[in-house]
């Protein structure tokens, strides 16, 4: 990487503030932002919250040559001293990787719930438009690739920087045309995504969540956030139904021409696309798409969606839209939809004499009032039985907003350990109890959550539903800084209904 070519970068973006470097005769052979990675000739990239300067002494140590940094430490090496580190790293990284997002047609998401589920969605019809060209990074894990050594499992929903246009670059070198990517907020928060023109932008839902030590202040800033991915798109898809709307619809139109700002949502005339909801079973649902934009007419038919759930049937007119912009047929879509498996999100087990079992990731109020509500709503003969614990050291309302929607939608809670960090899960579900209308909801407390998932599957009836919440395929609890091993949710639910004398 030519020094005097990101000087100009960062001159570019009034980046520099300036530098010690002989810049015309530096050529960079690496790049990185942590000293173990160092190797000859590298510039070094000083960030990050728990950044201490012995990082930049072994950084030195291991072979850099000069650092990257909003601080002269006043080392042996030259500095470029910049105004932003992390937003310098970005275009450092997207000059180091040779830009990979120019090759690669790029589809963001973002909202609160949803983004995974809509990723999986979109990367599967645009898989079967383009055969083995699409790259994914989801929470779940990261495709750049089709071989199966070019998939990874995920660490963040939205990688650093210097991490993502590395696997761009990966992706690209391994012949992929198109990337689905989850957008988080905290990615503009700490400038991961800086510089990044997405082709398509896709704003799914808000509501509160994320605020907090190490993430958002407040609410405010959370919306702020997550719109700069509509700044940054040169599509627009936006939920019609999504709180703020107006406001999200108008830092939109501040970089992007209406007629490419497309809108979706359940019975919505005025929206680019109208979902009507046909039929909602226990595991899929099927519905039919009305158009009121004529660019959008071949899109009006009838699908079906292998995830049960309409808020998958809302992120599915979305992933309709956005594989619609990449190039994809309506035939892509039918197929896609239709053959979906989302890891840990609403998977189901029909049980012969014990109802449906349902495993999904649902761990704030927003995703458990979705669920609930939805099976409540369409299934109003079945008992619904909520398995489920709060995360410790985060995310403190979570326990009163999971006990609200207990209380508008549940018959019977099993209250549970789920992550409980450095909090004791015991006192993290009296909690949640003491939030819950016992008249309303029949509670029990069960520390070990095999056992909760037992009790809860042994004791129902056929036609009962039961909702292990909040884990998904997770295959550990994280408890005092340790991912504690755990068989995850499927594997005890299965082992479970296999150990019944009724079921076998
Ligand atoms: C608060 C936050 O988001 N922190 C993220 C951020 O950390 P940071 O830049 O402050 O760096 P740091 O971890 O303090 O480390 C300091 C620096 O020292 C370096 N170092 C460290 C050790 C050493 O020996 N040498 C060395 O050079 C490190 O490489 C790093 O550059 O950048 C790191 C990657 O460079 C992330 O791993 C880290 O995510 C933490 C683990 C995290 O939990 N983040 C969560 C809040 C998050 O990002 N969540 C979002 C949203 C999820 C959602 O929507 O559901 C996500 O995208 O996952
Ligand atoms: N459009 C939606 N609206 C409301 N709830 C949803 C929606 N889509 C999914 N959910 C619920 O949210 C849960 C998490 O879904 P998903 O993993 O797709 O969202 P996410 O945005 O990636 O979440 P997170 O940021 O928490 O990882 C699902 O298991 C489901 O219960």
């Amino acid at each position: 990487m030519k020094a005097n070519q990101l000087i100009a970068l960062l001159q570019e973006h009034d980046l520099l503030r300036n530098t010690t470097l002989q810049v015309d005769d530096t050529d960079f052979v690496g790049l990185t932002y942590d000293s173990r990675q160092v190797q000859a000739n590298t510039l070094f990239v000083c960030k990050g919250f728990n950044f201490s300067v012995d990082y930049l002494h072994s950084a030195i140590e291991n072979g850099a040559t000069a650092y990257l940094a909003e601080e002269d430490y006043g080392v042996s090496v030259p500095v470029i001293l910049v105004k932003n580190v992390r937003k310098a790293l970005s275009l450092a990284a997207q000059l180091y990787f040779d830009f990979p997002q120019n090759d690669l047609f790029v589809i963001g998401y973002t909202g609160t719930k949803g983004k995974t589920t809509s990723t999986y969605l979109t990367t599967n019809i645009l898989s079967h438009a383009f055969p083995q060209q699409v790259a994914m990074f989801s929470t779940i894990n990261h495709i750049v690739g089709p071989k199966p050594q070019d998939q990874y499992r995920a660490h963040l929903t939205t990688a650093e920087s210097f991490d993502l246009f590395k696997e761009m670059r990966q992706a690209v070198d391994n012949g992929q045309k198109v990337l689905v990517m989850e957008v988080a907020s905290q990615a503009y928060l700490l400038d991961r995504v800086y510089g990044l023109t997405f082709d398509v932008g896709i704003f799914l839902n808000i509501s509160p969540d994320h605020i907090g030590v190490n993430e958002h202040p407040n609410f405010a800033n959370y919306l702020f956030c997550k719109m700069q991915l509509l700044l940054n798109s040169r599509n627009c898809i936006i939920n019609a139904e999504t709180d703020h709307f107006d406001e999200i619809y108008a830092a939109a139109k501040v970089s992007t021409d209406p007629e490419h700002i497309f809108t979706y949502g359940f019975n919505q005339a005025q929206a680019s696309l109208s979902i009507t909801s046909r039929q909602a079973t226990l595991t899929d649902s099927h519905f039919d798409l009305t158009v009121h934009d004529e660019r959008l007419a071949a899109l009006a038919t009838t699908y079906d969606v292998s995830v049960p759930g309409d808020f998958n049937q809302s992120n599915s007119a979305a992933a309709i839209l956005a594989s619609h912009l990449a190039g994809a047929q309506v035939a892509d879509m039918q197929y896609g939809l239709a053959h979906t498996r989302i890891p840990g999100r609403m998977e189901s087990i029909t049980t012969k004499h014990h109802g449906t079992v349902y495993i999904d990731y649902a761990h704030d109020w927003g995703s458990m009032n979705a669920l609930l509500s939805f099976l409540h709503t369409q299934f109003p003969d079945h008992r619904v039985i909520a398995v489920l614990g709060s995360t410790g050291d985060k995310g403190e309302d979570r326990r009163e907003g999971f006990a609200k929607a207990l209380n508008d939608y549940a018959d019977a809670a099993y209250l549970t350990t789920d992550d409980p960090g450095h909090e004791d899960p015991m006192a993290i579900a009296r909690e949640i109890d003491s939030h819950i209308d016992h008249t309303k909801v029949k509670t029990t407390i069960i520390a070990q959550r095999e056992t909760a998932i037992a009790q809860a599957i042994t004791t129902a009836t056929n036609t009962d539903l039961v909702v292990l919440a909040g884990k998904g395929e997770d295959a550990y609890q994280k408890i005092n800084g340790v991912d504690t091993p755990y068989a995850s949710d499927p594997v005890v639910a299965q082992d479970v209904i296999d150990s019944l004398a009724d079921e076998s």
